[in-house]
């Protein structure tokens, strides 16, 4: 057998990091139900100490999620750490991450401290973390950038204070292959105890090297590697989980490595998390990108139809692209529909799937193809996700060259219907005044406002993915419809929705 590479995921964590990213406890478990489908060896929950709702998620995802390692994060201060064992004690396998930079700059200008008083922090965390737990993680913050003798010092300290992982970041994305190759190969030679621990790397993708660099450390000898789905991450991102895993399985016999990962899970993480983030995948990305297995010019059109391999080196259906002959319109069944739901990953309840149906018909009379993407579309914002507060019930415009753009909105809420008028500069300004005069939304704003079509086509479904920001903090909300007003006062109200859920329908 290959040795093995774990797989240690971050998007809940340093994916959660990238600007405009904000996750909800119940869409934070969410995407680790579904991390711990795909199999993934360590899922970084979150930054415990850092509000009470990362507490409160990583808590939740310790308490429930079985399989992986569940990970929480804390900085080399013993608060952090009590703090993220606290959140981390109802799981299965818990794992303390603590880290503290290692590099001159970060002492100098960032800790103000000495290497000694660094050294000493280091261990004494990982010797707190360790009172806790076995599996301890020590994180030397921006090691691509420390000296190479204080690194491996600090390494080998943290190990004999019983850290069970040991993490080379680089932090700012400033390696480039060959040389973190290298740079791994040393740590490997001049750390004594290094034996005795996993050997992990966490790429960031400033330079567009984050998978490149995970992968030339695999080959110098690391055997885990931190990553996150779609590349999410601080600033330019992490590495692509989907990159890292199918490198090493499409290129197995160079790499000779293998991880746990399930394949046909991983196309369905992809759009999980780039539904709950609102983080939309390029069409070009690698792997999960809508363009990654299509055939554009008609040399390679021939090949394919005569032998697939000539212009494909991975199989779509491997990693969970689905691939029917079911076409579903308006004249299908609650079977069919409830076996294509299942086949994309959705098992829903009676009651969802009633909703559900009650959703396509609507949408099958508006639209003739209902595709994959519209079903997930469709789950994702209506079913599962929605906040089940304020619902739109109808929605009335009125619009042109030569009027003033004026919207009339009703919403209901336990069965009572609130229906306000407002005047906008155009008519998605107007909906959303309407929706703020009901509400009583004065605090909210609109930080950004997206529009895509889901699917080809004149009936294609628009997807609105807007951020709406209260007090400081990001909700996103998410609508879909044949109409793209409808789609945009459903994401309004879904942002919302989940705005009231948190802090109260009288702090608006
Ligand atoms: C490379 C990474 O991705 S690390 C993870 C980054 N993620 C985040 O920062 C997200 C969550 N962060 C937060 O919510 C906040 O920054 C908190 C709650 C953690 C801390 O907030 P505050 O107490 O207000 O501190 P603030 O963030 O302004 O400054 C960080 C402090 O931690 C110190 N610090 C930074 N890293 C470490 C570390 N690894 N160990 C010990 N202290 C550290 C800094 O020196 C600074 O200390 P100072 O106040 O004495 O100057
Ligand atoms: C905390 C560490 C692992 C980190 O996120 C980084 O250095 O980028």
């Amino acid at each position: 057998m290959a040795d093995r590479v774990y797989i240690f995921d971050t998007t809940l964590r340093d994916g959660e990091q990238s600007p405009g990213v904000s996750l909800n406890k119940e869409e934070k478990l969410e995407i680790a139900r579904q991390l711990a489908k795909l199999n993934v060896d360590v899922i970084e929950a979150g930054f415990p100490v850092a509000s009470p709702g990362d507490f409160a998620a990583v808590q939740a995802i310790a308490e429930e999620v079985r399989g992986s390692v569940i990970c929480g994060l804390a900085r080399a201060n013993f608060n952090d750490i009590d703090r993220a064992w606290d959140a981390l004690k109802g799981a299965e396998k818990p794992r303390i991450h603590t880290f503290i930079a290692t590099s001159d700059i970060h002492l100098k200008y960032k800790l103000r401290k000495t290497r000694e008083e660094v050294l000493r922090l280091a261990v004494e965390a990982v010797q707190h973390a360790k009172q806790y737990t076995e599996d301890v993680e020590f994180s030397a913050e921006d090691a691509s950038r420390s000296d190479l003798s204080f690194l491996c010092e600090v390494l080998e300290a943290a190990i004999e204070a019983g850290a069970t992982v040991v993490n080379i970041p680089d932090t700012v994305g400033y390696a480039v292959p060959a040389e973190f190759g290298e740079f791994i190969a040393s740590i490997r030679r001049r750390v004594k105890n290094i034996g005795r621990v996993v050997l992990s790397v966490h790429c960031h993708n400033d330079l567009g090297l984050a998978v490149a660099n995970s992968l030339a450390a695999i080959q110098a000898g690391a055997n885990q590697v931190e990553c996150a789905i779609n590349g999410l991450g601080e600033r330019a991102g992490n590495a692509a989980l989907e990159e890292i895993v199918m490198a090493l399985y499409t290129k197995s016999g160079y790499f000779g490595r293998e991880t746990g990962i399930k394949y046909d899970e991983i196309y369905r993480t992809s759009r999980l998390v780039s539904t709950l983030t609102g983080m939309s995948v390029q069409p070009n990305k690698a792997i999960v990108g809508k363009n990654a297995f299509l055939h554009e010019s008609g040399i390679h059109q021939d090949g394919v139809l005569k032998e697939r391999t000539t212009y494909e080196i991975m199989n779509p259906e491997l990693i969970g692209i689905p691939q029917t002959n079911i076409v579903l319109g308006k004249h299908s069944g609650r079977h069919a529909l409830r076996e294509r739901l299942a086949e994309l990953g959705y098992t829903l309840t009676d009651a969802e799937l009633d909703k559900a149906f009650a959703r396509f018909k609507e949408l099958a009379d508006r639209k003739k193809e209902i595709t994959d993407l519209d079903l997930e579309a469709l789950v994702k914002s209506e079913i599962r996700l929605s906040a089940d507060l304020y619902q739109l019930c109808y929605l009335h415009i009125s619009s042109g060259t030569s009027v003033v753009p004026t919207a009339t909105v009703g919403l209901k809420r336990n069965g009572t219907m609130r229906e306000e008028a407002a005047c906008g500069d155009g008519p998605v300004d107007a909906a959303f005044k309407a929706v703020d005069k009901i509400l009583g939304a004065n605090k909210v704003t609109l930080a950004e406002y997206n529009l895509s079509a889901i699917t080809g086509g004149k009936d294609a479904l628009g997807e609105v993915v807007v951020r709406a920001t209260y007090k400081g903090k990001t909700y996103i909300g998410r609508g879909v419809s044949t109409d793209v007003i409808e789609a945009s006062v459903k994401a309004y109200l879904n942002a919302v929705n989940k705005i009231i859920l948190e802090v109260g329908e009288d702090a608006l």
